[in-house]
């Protein structure tokens, strides 16, 4: 046993490349340590026809990996970040959080080069509460369509002249080798990107030294802090479920400026918030943020979408 690590992944096209690049990374860093990938089908892959936010959002895509490791089925987990609920089972953490992917949102179309191009009442898809509200914010003529599935079931939506136009995480695209469908990436100002957005963490069990040494050289400390001060931004908003909350940080030299936005699904009320100081202040700057937002409404805002 000492010498494999096991991966356990959904079984979706992006997910298996974040496994087997982790995997890959790994193999490189351990010569000699074997790697085997555990593919599991999630609660959120089978449930495809009804909005992620109304069956119990993100943690439907995570639960079963986690049980795997708790399970000692598996050894670590690879998620997207965006994916990752701010609270972990007892005996799991988050024990690296990975070099950042481009973080935004990506405009996809095979007609159209960008969202001003889009003629009136052009239809585009989403089911991101997050990206409908920006996008009917700034197009409210637009038909907001939802669009579920992976990112190759998406693409193969527009192909089929479903939509004029989607709206993607411009990483997912890159990483699956589609970089090619991105017309254009839209600005942090037009689409705030969700929070973790592009970043790739991976979840242990605590109590595994052996595989949190293994996996430390992955840790990467510039997009952690930014990803950890967006989370803590959430963390202060709500918990769990899918909500039109955007968070994005940069880090400009020693300092950390995080955006925040909350909105409703059709864009009628935008909140927003900004924060900055030291990096390591990651945790107060997201509570900052959170709470400025909060003083703006944004709890009324949160808790009518989550009424059942
Ligand atoms: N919601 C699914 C999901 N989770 C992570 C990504 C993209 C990759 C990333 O953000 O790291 C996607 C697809 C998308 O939003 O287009």
């Amino acid at each position: 046993m000492s010498n494999i690590i096991r991966i356990a992944t959904r079984k979706s096209p992006l997910a298996m490349w974040q496994a087997e690049h982790v995997s890959a990374l790994l193999t490189d860093l351990h010569p000699g340590l074997e790697i085997q990938i555990v593919g599991m089908t999630t609660k959120g892959d089978k449930i495809l026809d009804a909005p992620l936010a109304k069956v119990g959002g993100k943690g439907l895509f995570v639960k079963e990996l986690e049980q795997g490791m708790l399970e000692d089925v598996a050894d670590i987990a690879v998620h997207s970040m965006k994916d990752v609920p701010v609270d972990f089972p007892e005996g799991l953490h988050l024990a690296v959080i990975m070099d950042r992917e481009d973080p935004r949102d990506a405009f996809v179309s095979n007609r159209f080069d960008d969202l001003d191009s889009l003629p009136r009442g052009a239809c585009v898809g989403t089911s991101s509460l997050r990206r409908q509200c920006q996008l009917a914010d700034r197009r409210p003529d637009l038909r907001i369509e939802p669009l579920r599935g992976n990112v190759n079931t998406r693409l193969a939506k527009l192909d089929a002249g479903e939509y004029d136009a989607i709206i993607l995480a411009a990483a997912g695209l890159m990483r699956l080798g589609f970089e090619s469908r991105i017309r254009g990436r839209i600005s942090p100002e037009d689409s705030l990107p969700a929070i973790g957005q592009g970043a790739i963490g991976i979840e242990c069990r605590r109590a595994d030294p052996r595989t949190n040494d293994l996996i430390a050289p992955l840790h990467h400390r510039d997009t952690a802090d930014r990803v950890l001060a967006e989370r803590a931004m959430n963390a202060r908003l709500h918990g769990g479920c899918q909500v039109p909350i955007a968070g994005h940080a940069l880090i400009e030299g020693d300092r950390l400026v995080l955006k925040g936005l909350v909105g409703t699904p059709d864009g009628s009320r935008i909140l927003r918030a900004e924060s900055d100081g030291p990096r390591e202040d990651w945790e107060a700057i997201g509570t900052r943020v959170a709470d400025a937002l909060l003083a703006q409404g944004a709890g009324e805002i949160l808790s009518a979408l989550q009424e059942p």
